[in-house]
């Protein structure tokens, strides 16, 4: 059952449409990912969910009820953006306080409220410090903990790690989503970052030009993309034009469909493989190599195409640069798109 439904919603701004006929759902306590690519309207939904800004057709459910034309206030939903938007001149207890504070709540609930959510982001020892004397993980935490003292149905949160380190941001998706879990909420976020998406989302929207793409779990976007564009878009993949493909196999693919393989359907090896039926097999050099944890990346040069190729990260030892190599890619492995 749905919770929240977006109905058929376009903007325009100008002669520029943004959302073209969006329709999605999101069932209760989900955490759901807006992903794409700048300015492919994802903050433009997400604000019109918030109630932040107007939709020109279509319809808002929440819970059932439409919800289209009632103001942010009375939507009781939450949102974090990625510049935090703390008041400066207040310090952190009186930032997350500000809410409940117009709500008219009284003075000792309004501190227990407060020092809960502190408390949830590790930061009650920071009450008395202005956001200016606070990093941009702990502002972050502020605003996340504004947000959870008015215990909102709905999160909506608009790129929230953009401005944080890569090693903080990780561990503030794992709070983040820890609190989506703990506060029994359903939650929306906008990101462009795939992998951050990957890791975060039960359910993933891939945006494209103001209309969805590609909906589903974050497995089945990465290993079934329904076009060449969500392939490239989730990342790391090989995509080949046909002609390429066509070189690197040295004729043996004649087909005209562009071709995508992900780089660990890619066998690697120091070794020619012995005959292939049911697949391609070619080699090449060895161009470059990241180490990314459990995994390598290798790049192969092979007739002056280069393909991604992961190995484990125990069978790294095995290769170096410069180093001529075989691949082998079985056909159940390789997508074709038009
Ligand atoms: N207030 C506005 N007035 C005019 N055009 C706008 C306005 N807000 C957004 N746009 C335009 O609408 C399009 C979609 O913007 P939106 O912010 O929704 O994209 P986005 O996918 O969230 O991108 P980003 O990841 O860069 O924030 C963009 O082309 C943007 O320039």
């Amino acid at each position: 059952m749905s919770y929240i439904e977006v109905l058929d919603v376009s903007k325009s701004y100008g002669d520029h449409k943004v959302l073209h006929n969006i329709n999605l759902s999101v069932k209760q306590n989900e955490f759901v990912t807006l992903l794409g690519s700048s300015g492919c309207g994802k903050t433009t939904l997400l604000r019109s969910i918030a109630g932040l800004g107007s939709i020109d057709s279509g319809k808002i459910i929440l819970d059932s009820e439409d919800i289209t034309h009632k103001s942010p206030r009375d939507r009781n939903i939450g949102m974090i953006f990625q510049s935090y938007c703390l008041f400066p001149t207040m310090n952190v207890f009186n930032n997350v306080s500000y809410g409940l504070k117009l709500r008219k709540e009284s003075q000792s609930k309004i501190k227990e409220e407060v020092m809960n959510a502190l408390e949830s982001v590790n930061l009650h020892q920071k009450i008395k410090s202005y956001p200016s004397q606070l990093s941009g993980g702990e502002r972050q935490r502020v605003a996340l903990a504004r947000a959870l003292v008015m215990k909102p149905k709905v999160l909506l949160l608009d790129e929230p790690f953009n401005a944080i380190d890569a090693k903080l941001r990780k561990s503030l998706q794992l709070k983040v989503k820890e609190l989506h879990k703990e506060y029994e909420m359903t939650s929306i976020m906008v990101t462009h970052d795939q992998d951050e998406a990957m890791r975060m989302s039960d359910t993933i929207h891939l945006f494209k030009d103001g209309a969805i793409e590609q909906s589903g779990r974050p497995t089945e976007l990465y290993l079934t993309p329904k076009s060449k564009y969500v392939a490239s878009f989730m990342g790391n993949y090989n995509v080949l034009e046909a002609k390429d493909f066509s070189i690197i196999t040295s004729g043996k693919y004649k087909g005209i469909k562009t071709v995508v393989l992900r780089p660990e359907a890619i066998e690697m090896k120091n070794e020619r493989f012995g005959e292939i039926t049911n697949g391609y097999s070619f080699e090449g050099v060895i161009s470059d190599y990241i180490p990314q944890g459990n995994i390598v990346r290798f790049t192969v040069n092979i007739k002056n195409i280069e393909l991604n190729v992961d190995i484990l990260v125990d069978r790294f030892r095995d290769f170096s640069l410069n180093q001529k190599i075989y691949m082998k890619v079985t056909e159940d492995k390789i997508l074709y798109y038009d």
